[in-house]
């Protein structure tokens, strides 16, 4: 028998995937696993965060026109990130049997945008490239309000000038979408805003070659 807590958060993102292609849920993810996330960023210091970038080859000043933030790649020899990577581990099985969708390996990093931060239109996959397939955002931030900017835009995949949906990065709420279907940006966040993103990939390596490379 299925532990039914659990898996009904697993099967509204899978309805919502099949039908929209984004799930966004405030609440879902269990307060223990929360707690833990939020403690280890507490325990991390800003030297374990390095600036992201948008690709191996692009210059530090053009990156800075596009993103912002700071990120901390999850690793799952630290008991505390573990949790949240058995969490999405335990989602990826149940999104294969539900919706066949041969999804192989999560990858996550924790991101803080300190104030002034922000992330430009872009998609995380592009068509035809399949790697990542699918996009999470979990944000850690509490009682985040309206002048505190850093909302996640998504857009319309059929028209990228169209807002679709805006999401306040509010503590627990997770936003699971098709990485090559919908532009998104991260706003303008006026204090330092939270999260951890993380993407499913399905396997397209060759010959034990990881295609492609982080
Ligand atoms: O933090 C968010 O709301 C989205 C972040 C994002 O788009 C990304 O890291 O690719
Ligand atoms: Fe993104």
């Amino acid at each position: 028998m299925l532990d039914l807590d659990l898996t009904f958060p697993f099967e509204k993102i899978a309805q919502d995937l099949q039908s929209t292609g984004i799930s966004i849920l405030p609440n879902f993810i269990g307060s223990e696993i929360l707690s833990k996330l939020e403690i280890r960023l507490a325990e991390l210091t800003s030297s374990d965060f390095k600036q992201a970038g948008i690709g191996r080859l692009t210059e530090h000043e053009q990156n800075q026109k596009i993103r912002r933030d700071k990120i901390h790649w999850l690793d799952a020899n630290n008991e505390l990130e573990a949790a949240w990577l058995d969490n999405m581990a335990e989602l990826k099985t149940y999104l294969n049997r539900r919706l066949f969708m041969g999804l192989f390996s999560y990858e996550s990093h924790f991101a803080v945008y300190p104030p002034g931060a922000f992330y430009k239109k872009h998609v995380d996959a592009f068509k035809g490239k399949a790697n990542r397939v699918l996009t999470t955002v979990l944000y850690l931030n509490q009682s985040w309000s309206a002048k505190d900017g850093g909302e996640l835009m998504v857009y319309n995949p059929n028209n990228h000038e169209q807002i679709l949906t805006t999401v306040t990065p509010s503590y627990g709420t997770l936003v699971t979408f098709l990485s090559d279907e919908f532009p998104h940006e991260v706003l303008v966040a006026n204090k330092k805003r939270y999260s951890v993103a993380g993407w499913f990939r399905v396997n397209t390596s060759i010959n034990h070659a990881i295609d492609p490379p982080r």
